[in-house]
C-alpha cells in the first residue's frame, strides 16, 4: 500500500512538473516577481534597523526622510509585484480551465472503448470538476508557498549576519520541515486520494439516481437509494477523518516548533543584546525577521492541504486526460465507389475472461453484398457490428477489409467510409440538423430532404415551426422513438459509404417507412451491408443471412434457405 502510495505521490507530482513546464514562461516570471517582492520586503526590518539607529543617536537628518521613503516605496513595490503575481496566476488559471476543456472534448470521442468497457463515462467525466479544486490549489501553489519559501530563505541568509546562533536556528527549521514532509506526504497523499474517490462514487451513486428517477420515484417505500448513500458516504468521512488528522499532526508539529523556538528566539536576542553582541535596532530588527520567517514556514504547512488538493485533482484529472486514445494504421481505405470486401477468418472475442462472446467465426461477405446477422439476444450480433467499426482490437483470429487486417488502417480514413448505426448511438442536446449532419457541411440539402421522406422524419420537420432548426433535448427527451431512430439512420445513410453497419435499422418503422428503406439500400447504395436484426422482412431482402447461435455460426444462406433453423 505504501509503495502503491508513493509512486501516486511521485507520478502526481510528475504531472505537476510536466504542467508547470507547458506554461514556464508564465512560471519564470512569478518566480521573479517572488524573489524581488521577498527582498523589497526585508528592506522593512533593515530600514527600521537605521531608523532607530538614527532615533537612539538622537540624529533627525535628511538622510533619515530619504530611507523613510525608500522604506515606504519598497512596500508599495513589492505590493505591485504581487499584483503582477496576481495576473500571471489569474491568466494559468483561464488557460488550466481551456485546457481541461478541450482535452476532454477531444479524447474522449477518440478514447479506447475496449479500455473503459467496465466505466461509466458521464461518471468518469465528473473528474472535470477537479480543474476547480486546481484553479483554486494552483494559485496556493505558485503564488503562498514559492513567496514563502524565498521569504524563508533570504530571512535566514539575513539572521546569519546578526549572529552564528541564528544559522543553527535557519538549520533546525529546514530539518523541521524536511522531517514533517518525509512522514506525512505520503500518508497525506493516500488519505486524500481516497476521500477523493469516495467523492466521486457519492456524485456517481446519485448521478445513477437521477438517471434512473422514474424506477427509484414509482418503487414504493424504497431506500437503497439512502442506504447507497449512507455506505459511500461513510467511506468519505472516514477517508477525510484520516486525512484530517495528518494535517493535524503536521499543524501540531509547526505549533509546537513556534512556541519554542519564539521563547528561545526572545532569550537569545535578550541575552545577545544585554551581552552588547546586538544593538537595540539590531534587535528590533532581527526579531521582525524571526517573526517573518516564522510566519513563513506557517504559511508553507498552512497551505500542505491545497498541495494534495493539486495533486489530488492532477490524478483525477489525469484519469480521462491519460486514458488510451484507440490505436490505429496508417493505411487510407481508397475512395472507390463501391463496397468493400469482408473477411472474418477464426474470429473469436471476448468482453471478459468469463464471458466468450465469438468463438472461431469464420465468414465473407462480398463486395457490395447485403448480409443480415440474425440470432438471439446475446449471440453476439451487435459485437460483429462493433469489430467492424476498429473499436475493439483485442480480438483473435483476423478480420480483413478489402483483404488487409483492419487494425493496418487508419480509423478516420475507415470511418469515413463506413456509415454506423449502433443501438448505444444517441441524440445530443442541439439543433435537429446537427443531430443529423453531426457537423458534416458537405451533406447536401438535397440529400437531406430525400432521406427524411423515406424515414419519416419529415412528418416532424413540417409540423415543427423551426424545421430543421428545432432544439432537441438530450437523449432525445419527448420525441418518439420513430423520429429518433429516422434521425439515427439518417445519420447512418448520408453521404456516400462503402459499408454500412446497420442495428436495428428499421425498428419503430410502420411497414411503409420499413419498405422506404429496404428500397433504399437495395437501389441507391453500393456499399457493402451488414444488418443486425431480428426483423424477418429485413432478413428477407438481404442477399444472405447468417445465424448465429452462442458465438457460432449456426446457420448461413439465403433467407428462404436459413428461415426454418429459427427456433
Ligand atoms: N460492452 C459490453 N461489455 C461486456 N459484455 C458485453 C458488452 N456488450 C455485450 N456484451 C455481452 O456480449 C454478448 C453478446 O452481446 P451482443 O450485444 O453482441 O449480442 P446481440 O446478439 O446483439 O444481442 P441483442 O440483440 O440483445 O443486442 C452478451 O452476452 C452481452 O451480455
Amino acid at each position: 500500500m505504501e509503495d502503491k502510495s508513493a509512486n501516486a505521490l511521485g507520478g502526481a507530482l510528475y504531472k505537476f512538473y510536466t504542467l508547470i513546464k507547458a506554461d514556464r514562461k508564465d512560471f519564470y516570471s512569478i518566480y521573479a516577481y517572488a524573489i524581488f517582492s521577498g527582498l523589497l520586503q526585508l528592506s522593512l526590518p533593515l530600514g527600521i534597523q537605521t531608523i532607530i539607529g538614527f532615533v537612539m543617536a538622537g540624529v533627525l537628518s535628511a538622510s533619515m526622510i530619504v530611507l523613510i521613503v525608500l522604506v515606504v516605496t519598497g512596500v508599495f513595490f513589492s505590493g505591485l509585484l504581487q499584483v503582477k503575481q496576481m495576473q500571471v496566476i489569474e491568466k494559468i488559471e483561464q488557460k488550466l480551465f481551456l485546457r481541461y476543456a478541450f482535452e476532454f472534448t477531444d479524447r474522449l470521442p477518440r478514447i479506447d472503448m475496449q479500455r473503459v468497457n467496465s466505466y461509466y463515462l458521464p461518471e468518469m467525466v465528473n473528474k472535470f470538476f477537479d480543474t476547480m479544486s486546481l484553479q483554486k490549489g494552483i494559485s496556493k501553489l505558485l503564488l503562498d508557498i514559492p513567496a514563502a519559501f524565498i521569504q524563508l530563505i533570504f530571512g535566514l541568509i539575513l539572521l546569519s549576519f546578526y549572529h552564528p546562533v541564528f544559522i543553527a536556528f535557519g538549520v533546525s527549521l529546514f530539518l523541521l520541515v524536511i522531517l514533517i514532509l518525509r512522514f506525512s506526504s505520503v500518508k497525506g497523499m493516500e488519505t486524500n486520494m481516497l476521500a477523493s474517490d469516495y467523492k466521486y462514487k457519492v456524485a456517481g451513486w446519485i448521478e445513477e439516481i437521477a438517471r434512473t428517477i422514474k424506477t427509484f420515484k414509482y418503487s414504493k417505500g424504497t431506500s437503497i437509494h439512502l442506504k447507497q448513500t449512507d455506505t459511500l458516504t461513510t467511506g468519505y468521512l472516514n477517508a477525510r477523518t484520516e486525512h484530517f488528522k495528518i494535517l493535524q499532526k503536521q499543524y501540531w508539529s509547526l505549533i509546537a516548533f513556534k512556541v519554542l523556538i519564539t521563547a528561545a528566539m526572545l532569550i537569545v536576542g535578550a541575552l545577545l543584546l544585554i551581552n552588547q553582541k546586538l544593538n537595540i535596532g539590531q534587535f528590533v530588527a532581527a526579531e521582525l525577521v524571526i517573526i517573518m520567517v516564522i510566519a513563513a514556514v506557517e504559511k508553507f504547512i498552512i497551505n500542505l492541504d491545497k498541495v494534495y488538493d493539486v495533486l489530488t485533482a492532477l490524478e483525477k484529472l489525469g484519469k480521462v486526460t491519460g486514458s488510451k486514445t484507440e490505436s490505429e494504421g496508417s493505411l487510407i481505405l481508397p475512395d472507390f465507389k463501391s463496397g468493400v470486401a469482408l473477411k472474418f477468418d477464426n474470429v473469436s472475442f471476448e468482453y471478459s475472461a468469463i464471458n466468450p462472446v465469438l468463438r472461431n467465426l469464420s465468414f465473407k461477405v462480398e463486395a457490395g453484398q447485403h448480409i443480415a446477422v440474425m440470432g438471439d439476444s446475446g449471440a453476439g450480433k451487435s459485437t460483429i457490428l462493433r469489430l467492424l467499426t476498429g473499436a475493439f482490437k483485442k480480438f483473435d483470429g483476423n478480420i480483413l477489409i478489402d483483404e488487409i487486417p483492419i487494425g493496418n488502417y487508419s480509423l478516420q480514413s475507415l470511418r469515413a467510409h463506413t456509415g454506423i448505426l449502433l443501438s448505444m448511438q444517441d441524440i445530443f442536446k442541439g439543433s435537429l440538423l446537427e443531430n443529423i449532419t453531426m457537423g458534416n457541411e458537405a451533406v447536401s440539402l438535397q440529400e437531406i430532404t430525400t432521406l427524411a421522406e423515406i424515414t419519416g422524419l419529415s412528418e416532424l420537420t413540417e409540423q415543427q415551426k423551426e424545421g430543421y432548426d428545432f432544439i432537441l433535448d438530450p437523449a432525445g427527451q419527448g420525441l418518439p422513438k420513430k423520429f429518433i431512430q429516422s434521425i439515427l439512420v439518417m445519420r447512418a445513410l448520408l453521404g456516400e459509404h462503402r459499408l454500412l453497419l446497420l442495428e436495428e435499422p428499421c425498428q419503430h418503422f410502420n411497414k411503409i417507412n420499413t419498405q422506404k428503406i429496404l428500397r433504399f439500400l437495395k437501389n441507391d447504395t453500393t456499399a457493402t451491408i451488414v444488418i443486425a436484426t431480428t426483423d424477418e422482412t429485413v432478413a428477407a431482402s438481404c442477399d444472405k443471412v447468417l445465424l448465429l447461435k452462442n458465438g457460432i455460426i449456426y446457420a448461413q444462406g439465403p433467407w428462404h434457405e436459413v428461415k426454418n433453423k429459427i427456433l
